[in-house]
């Protein structure tokens, strides 16, 4: 006869038993990740930022971080080199990082959007010119045409002056032959021979730094975004500053768009920051975690146009203590024609531009301004924004986009 307690002895015995063979279990099917608990969901995890006052959160998370986040093993991203050498079917995929769509998909899938955005200046030429007889009458009309388009008198003089040549010479209206003549002059205007890389790998043993400029509104957050993806997906480290202290929440709308593909922002969590101070951290964070490029975005607006020029002129001398600044992209509005211009000049003065994004391109843009902000300033167009989407920012093409406005 066994009594009522030793029943219960061997009850407990049995269930301690059970418990420690399920917990046994338990830690041989998670291997050798672990510590899989909440780190690596939200990564990147990066140690923690030098200056007090800012803070560089790990994207991924929308909250604070704990303030004494153990530095993790240094690594901010994915398929670093020294990743464990074994297959790992039971790594955890981070599930909130997006994969951006690489750069080269993007011009295809964006190509008929921008021909759509051009069709005023392609089909309304190729009509004029392929119709027959042109008189003087008809070629005023191809020039009102070039103009209405945004690409600016000089330029609309030398194409048309092309075209009245070939035309006399060739004596021809053939819309085939017609439709090559403008690809060529038109392709002579947008200068293909321009260098338009962006400047995004390490230079000797730090990081590219690129800075963002404009006016507010034209799509300048957006645009450091975006271009975090295009990075991100060329396998670039990517670390991003939010400079813009003048609106409240652009440091916010940043770290959101670094944090859908795990970049992390270092911004500073005081309104109206030193954007100078905040600069500087980022550069300083970015050389020391060794990504390959520091992006950083400034305010588009102040009090007035001497105050915003004076405050970039500062953001770039208080960065080039440290680093050169490796390129600045300046980033215009192609929907605000001659208005855009009269900024890129503004710009230019207090800081040297070495690159033009034309955002909303898709829109009531004009091809032309591409061919006149050019020539403005004398740097290259490297960007071109084809939409409000993630990944509707795309490296301009001379080929592509001319092919796109006479298609
Ligand atoms: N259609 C279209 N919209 C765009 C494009 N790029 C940006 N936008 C939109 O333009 C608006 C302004 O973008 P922001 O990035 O906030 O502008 P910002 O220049 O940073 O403005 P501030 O921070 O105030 O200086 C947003 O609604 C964007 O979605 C584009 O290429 N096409």
């Amino acid at each position: 006869m066994v009594g009522v307690e030793n029943v219960w002895i061997y009850v407990i015995i049995g269930v301690v038993i059970l418990a420690g063979a399920i917990a046994y279990g338990v830690n041989l099917t998670r291997g050798r990740g672990g510590d899989t608990r909440t780190l690596d969901r939200e990564a990147p995890s990066a140690p923690a930022l030098p200056g007090e006052d800012l803070d560089r959160r790990p994207a991924g998370t929308g909250t604070a971080a704990p303030p004494e986040a153990p530095p993790a093993p240094a690594e901010v991203e994915t398929a670093g080199p020294q990743a464990p050498p074994e297959p790992a079917p039971t790594e955890p995929a981070a599930p909130t990082i997006e994969r951006p769509e690489s750069a080269r998909g993007r011009l295809a899938r964006l190509r008929a959007r921008l021909a759509r955005s051009n069709s005023a200046l392609g089909k309304g030429l190729l009509a004029l010119l392929s119709r027959g007889k042109l008189d003087e009458e008809a070629w005023e009309e191809v020039e009102d045409t070039l103009i209405a388009s945004d690409l600016g008198v000089e330029a609309t003089t030398e194409l048309v002056d092309s075209l009245r040549v070939r035309v006399k010479v060739d004596g021809t209206t053939d819309e085939a032959t017609v439709r090559e003549w403008l690809r060529e002059d038109l392709l002579t205007l947008v200068q293909p021979d321009m260098d338009r890389r962006i400047a995004s790998s390490r230079v000797g043993d730090r990081p590219a730094v690129v800075l963002v400029v404009g006016v507010n509104g034209t799509g300048k957050t957006t645009t450091v975004g975006k271009l975090a993806r295009v990075l991100v997906a060329e396998d670039r480290e990517v670390l991003l500053g939010a400079a813009d202290t003048f609106r409240a929440a652009a440091a916010d709308q940043l770290e959101t768009w670094g944090a859908r593909v795990g970049v992390a922002t270092v911004r500073s969590d005081k309104d109206g920051a030193d954007p100078a101070a905040v600069a500087f951290d980022a550069v300083k964070a970015g050389i020391e975690e060794e990504v390959d490029v520091v992006i950083i975005d400034t305010a588009g607006r102040l009090h007035n146009k001497v105050d915003l020029m004076n405050e970039l002129g500062k953001v770039k001398r208080v960065i080039e203590k440290q680093s050169p600044i490796d390129e600045v992209l300046l980033v215009l509005d192609a929907t605000t024609g001659q208005n855009g211009l009269q900024q890129a000049k503004v710009f230019a003065q207090a800081v040297d531009v070495t690159g033009i994004v034309l955002t909303k391109l898709d829109g009531t843009a004009k091809g032309g301004i591409v061919v006149a902000v050019q020539r403005q300033l004398g740097v290259p167009v490297k960007l071109v924004g084809l939409g409000e989407g993630p990944d509707d920012l795309a490296p301009f093409d001379p080929e592509a986009f001319v092919d796109a406005i006479i298609a």
